[in-house]
């Protein structure tokens, strides 16, 4: 779910206005209920850099502030504004908001209605087309644009359709922001997502940019997390008395359990997420009234795991067990059954079906969290992993950030030889036992525990012969590793991310170059051309997506793959 902590921005510049008073601090008051907000506050210097400065090769950070900017950016010079920052409402102000566009970040960017302040106002759960009542909470006014909170909608915007919300929890929780939206509205947002991170943030020039395609939606909307993570605070003091004083706190009643107030710490209590699977649901109920029946255990606050695990059993020998859990969830899947349960131990296993590869990992570890979209995401691969001429010759996979092994074996019979390499010696662990739960054996799947940064000195698969897939952490990929990279020259890589916007930035310099390695830096001047690029919607009613790139080694030049 997306962290609240990651809903907003802020600068060293901000300003707090209290009557005619101005801080250079940040000095909000804090509401009542609320405990801080995030400290905000972020390095001005980087967001001076709007471009990418290639010099410093990997600057962009991908985080939400950055992004925003960008968009708040784009929208004042859309509208012509003419910025006044002596015509901002004194804080806290309940304004009338006209809502223009929705940011890549997922709030509505607007304008205050009847106001020629020139200012934009981020206000979340909304919809261009909608004028809203929003509490005003904190300027950045060198950025041009405030925060505030949705009160409520005055006037709805024609693409709003109340009834397709399935969370009574909507608009106050932060882990969605669309649920309101049809879901070819929020398809078509995300593939705005990746064509603007693009623009803003890869620093190439728009034609070594191939058009986004469309975005590919997840066969299920609800119903599709297959892992969840509520959690619930402390009780009060219990920072400060974490026992070592000989003070223990207990609660006094059951506290909420659930997740994060949207911009805000706080956390609510979440009776049921509609956007978990039938297992994971079951098991939230269950482990709310096991924390509830023994809170007097608990001294601190926790965060619970719920982990959908399936046992697939052949339908002539499945009979339901009169003992049968009764939250596992039964699903007939044609000449067999699948049995979902919840694993909450992080210790044990699960076990999860992508076509007929098995894969089983301790519950707590990563592994992709929509089951229902991974069928069609890895066929996708496999059909990108080759470029379209038969005589490509590729013959070699080397699968960095493989985890514990979902694209090497999804992909391994396409190949004579494949390398999963991950810095995770557990994942790896995981990825030895799923290629042999898979039946492939160590001459056609390999996995290594090691830095992708320094994988590639050791690498012997001819570069002509290999292609290379990437799916880093949000962080995306760093100079040591984007260098290597370009110095091995496989013939082909496929970039996986889950934040486009690193994404874009680390393409960036593949299409453009690295300074001092091979022809250098320049526009056009790196060895690849970004031939696809195109976003997949593993979570459904929020603001994120997960984009696909396939980059091809030029043929010109280079004149070594020998
Ligand atoms: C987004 S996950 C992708 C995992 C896998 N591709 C999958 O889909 O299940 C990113 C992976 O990168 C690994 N990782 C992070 N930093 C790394 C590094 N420097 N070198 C190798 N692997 C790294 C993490 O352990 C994690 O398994």
């Amino acid at each position: 779910m997306a962290s609240p902590a990651a809903e907003a921005a802020a600068d060293a510049t901000s300003v707090e206005r209290t009557g005619q008073k101005r801080h250079a601090v940040d000095e909000t008051p804090l509401r009542s209920e609320e405990a801080p907000r995030e400290s905000y506050r972020f390095k001005t210097k980087k967001l001076k850099n709007r471009r990418p400065d290639k010099s410093k090769i990997l600057t962009t950070t991908g985080r939400v502030e950055e992004v925003l900017v960008q968009d708040v950016k784009a929208l004042f010079d859309k509208l012509n504004l003419e910025h006044k920052e002596t015509e901002l409402p004194e804080l806290p102000a309940e304004i009338q908001v006209s809502i223009q566009e929705l940011s890549s970040t997922g709030e509505g960017l607007g304008i205050q209605v009847g106001s020629d302040s020139g200012h934009i106002y981020t206000v979340p759960f909304t919809v261009p087309g909608d004028t809203v009542k929003a509490r005003v909470f904190k300027h950045y006014i060198g950025y041009k644009y405030s925060m505030a909170d949705f009160l409520e909608v005055t006037s709805p915007s024609p693409d709003r359709d109340e009834s397709l919300v399935k969370c009574q929890y909507f608009a106050t929780c932060s882990g969605c922001q669309f649920q309101m939206l049809p879901y070819s509205y929020q398809l078509e947002h995300k593939k705005s997502i990746v064509e603007k991170a693009y623009k803003n943030f890869s620093g190439l020039r728009p034609e070594m940019v191939p058009a986004v395609g469309d975005t590919i939606g997840s066969p299920l909307e609800y119903g599709y997390r297959t892992k969840l993570t509520p959690h619930f605070d402390g009780p009060p003091d219990s920072r400060r008395s974490d026992g070592r004083n000989g003070i223990k706190r207990s609660f006094n009643e059951v506290p909420p359990i659930g997740f994060m107030k949207k911009g805000t710490k706080v956390t609510i209590d979440i009776e049921d997420c509609p956007i978990g699977t039938d297992a994971v649901r079951n098991g939230n109920k269950r482990e709310r009234k096991r924390v509830a029946d023994k809170i007097s255990k608990y001294h601190k606050g926790a965060t619970l795991l719920l982990r959908e695990s399936t046992e697939r059993i052949p339908k002539a020998d499945f009979e339901v067990s009169k003992e049968d859990d009764a939250d596992a969830v039964i699903e007939d899947r044609g000449d067999h059954i699948h049995r979902k349960t919840c694993v909450t131990n992080p210790n044990d296993k699960s076990t999860e079906y992508v076509d007929d590869f098995k894969f089983v990992n301790p519950a707590g570890a990563f592994f992709q969290n929509n089951n229902s979209i991974l069928p069609i995401f890895t066929q996708y691969i496999r059909e990108h992993i080759f470029p379209s001429t038969p005589d490509h010759g590729i013959t070699n996979l080397i699968d960095a950030y493989s985890g514990s092994g979902l694209f090497t074996i999804t992909l391994s019979s396409l190949f004579e030889s494949s390398l999963g390499v991950d810095i995770s010696a557990s994942s790896i662990l995981s990825a030895n036992t799923n290629a042999t739960l898979n039946r492939l054996p160590e001459s056609s799947a390999y996995f290594i525990a090691a830095d992708a940064g320094q994988l590639f000195s050791a690498i012997k698969a001819p570069p002509a012969k290999t292609v290379v897939m990437i799916d880093p952490p949000r962080k995306g990929c760093d100079e040591a590793f984007i260098k290597q990279l370009i110095e091995y020259k496989a013939t082909r890589i496929v970039y996986v991310s889950c934040n486009v916007h690193t994404q874009a930035r680390d393409i960036g310099v593949l299409v453009d170059g690295f300074p001092g390695v091979d022809g250098g830096f320049g526009p056009g001047n790196g060895s690849y051309i970004l031939e696809s690029l195109r976003g997949f919607d593993f979570f459904p009613q929020t603001g994120h997506v997960e984009s696909v790139a396939v980059l091809q080694r030029k043929r010109r030049v280079w004149n070594d793959q020998k």
